[in-house]
This record gives structure tokens, C-alpha cells and sequence, in this order.
């Protein structure tokens, strides 16, 4: 099933919260944003998975290194999925995803300024990771790229796949036709001055995939 994700690339818990009392009944997938992690960190996972026990929690905390120990934090704070790069070493990577077993947890690999998407997406895809998401960063989005035509890259691979990077409402049906199972929108929600009526949409959009 396609999932709704928003991404809460905050400063504080209690600016996710408002965001979240409009859009957390239209969405799977809360991600607390990586700025939100560096700013109040395990704890904003916690206070969210508390208030929002049904949904998945992600904490996006893109890890580089320390796959292990990286993901303890999240995980133990109560996360359903974290994240570490594609660009990181591949023990880094197995690391996350065996770590990730203790907890019955899940792993999302952020392509996000890997060179070449397709080649790593295929040996990262080997390792059982739940999903490769293809990833825009901020600093580029003003390039054209779109994470919405870079998801042929995953193409033939078993994980699921994920798109990030500058997806608004103008932009979110093509994201629920394209091959695309967690549809990652961060300010288009979370930065709009009217999140539950955006969120509303986009959860009638989706639900026509589905
Ligand atoms: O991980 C991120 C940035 O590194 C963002 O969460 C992701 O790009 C989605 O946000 P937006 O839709 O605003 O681009």
C-alpha cells in the first residue's frame, strides 16, 4: 500500500505538534525531520510515538557512521524506522539493518548524493534493507531535478521504494502514479499555511492508488 508520509523538518516538539494535530489523521508515516532530531532529539521521538502510537515513527537521522549506536537511540526512544545513507560504507549500512532486527524495526537508505543511484541501489537492495528512497536534498532542489523521475533508478529492485525532495500538492499525484511506495512531502505540508486541508488532499489523491 502506498503510504502518506510528512516529513517534520521543525526546530521544536511543539511546532511538530501543531502541524501534527491538522495532518496526523490523513498520514502512515510521521517523520520527525533531522532537524527536529538535532534540535530536541530522542525525545521528540518519544513524546511523538506516545501521542501517536498507531503510526510509524521515523527518525530521520540519516546515519553516516556508528550504525550500531546510531540506531540504539532512535530505536530505543521508541522509532519504527530510521535512516542511514546510501553514501555510507556498506558495513554501516548492514549494521543498521541487523541492528534494526533487535527492535523489529525497520531501515530506509537515503540515496540522497549518491552519484550513481542505480548501481548502488542494487547492492544496497541485497542487504534487505524495507526501503530505498530516492532523495532531492534542499541545497539542490532549485537544480529542476525532481526525486519524481529519479525513482527509475530503483527500478527492478525487492525493498520498497521511497521519494523525497521538494514533493508538494502541484506535484503529488504524479508522485502516487509513479512507482512509489512512501510519497515523503516535508514542507509541503508542514510549511503551508493550511496543513490539514493539504493533507486532506493528498490523502484522496493517494487513496485513488493505493
Ligand atoms: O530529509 C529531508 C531533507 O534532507 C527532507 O525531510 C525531505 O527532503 C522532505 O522535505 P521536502 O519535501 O521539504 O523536500
Amino acid at each position: 500500500m502506498k503510504k502518506l508520509h510528512v516529513a517534520l523538518d521543525l526546530e521544536t516538539i511543539a511546532q511538530a505538534e501543531k502541524v501534527l494535530a491538522e495532518v496526523g489523521p490523513y498520514v502512515d508515516i510521521i517523520e520527525i525531520g533531522t532537524p527536529l532530531m538535532i534540535s530536541e532529539g530522542a525525545q521528540a521521538v518519544k513524546e511523538i510515538k506516545d501521542l501517536y502510537p498507531d503510526k510509524e515513527v521515523f527518525a530521520d537521522i540519516k546515519i553516516m557512521d556508528g550504525g550500531q549506536p546510531m540506531s540504539d537511540v532512535a530505536f530505543k526512544a521508541g522509532a519504527d524506522m530510521v535512516s542511514v545513507l546510501g553514501a555510507s560504507e556498506d558495513a554501516t549500512i548492514k549494521e543498521v539493518i541487523e541492528n534494526a532486527k533487535k527492535y523489529n524495526g525497520k531501515v530506509l537508505v537515503d540515496m540522497c548524493s549518491v552519484k550513481n543511484i542505480a548501481e548502488r541501489a542494487k547492492t544496497v537492495d541485497e542487504w534487505g534493507p524495507d526501503y530505498i528512497c530516492v532523495h532531492v536534498g534542499y541545497d539542490i532542489q532549485n537544480t529542476g531535478v525532481s526525486p519524481i523521475e529519479e525513482v527509475k533508478f530503483l527500478k527492478g529492485i525487492k525493498s520498497k521504494t521511497a521519494a523525497a525532495g521538494g514533493i508538494k500538492l502541484s506535484t503529488f499525484e504524479d508522485a502516487c502514479k509513479a512507482d512509489i511506495d512512501d510519497v515523503v512531502v516535508g514542507g509541503g505540508l508542514a510549511k503551508v499555511d493550511n496543513p490539514g486541508e493539504v493533507a486532506k488532499k493528498m490523502y484522496e489523491i493517494i487513496g485513488q492508488y493505493r
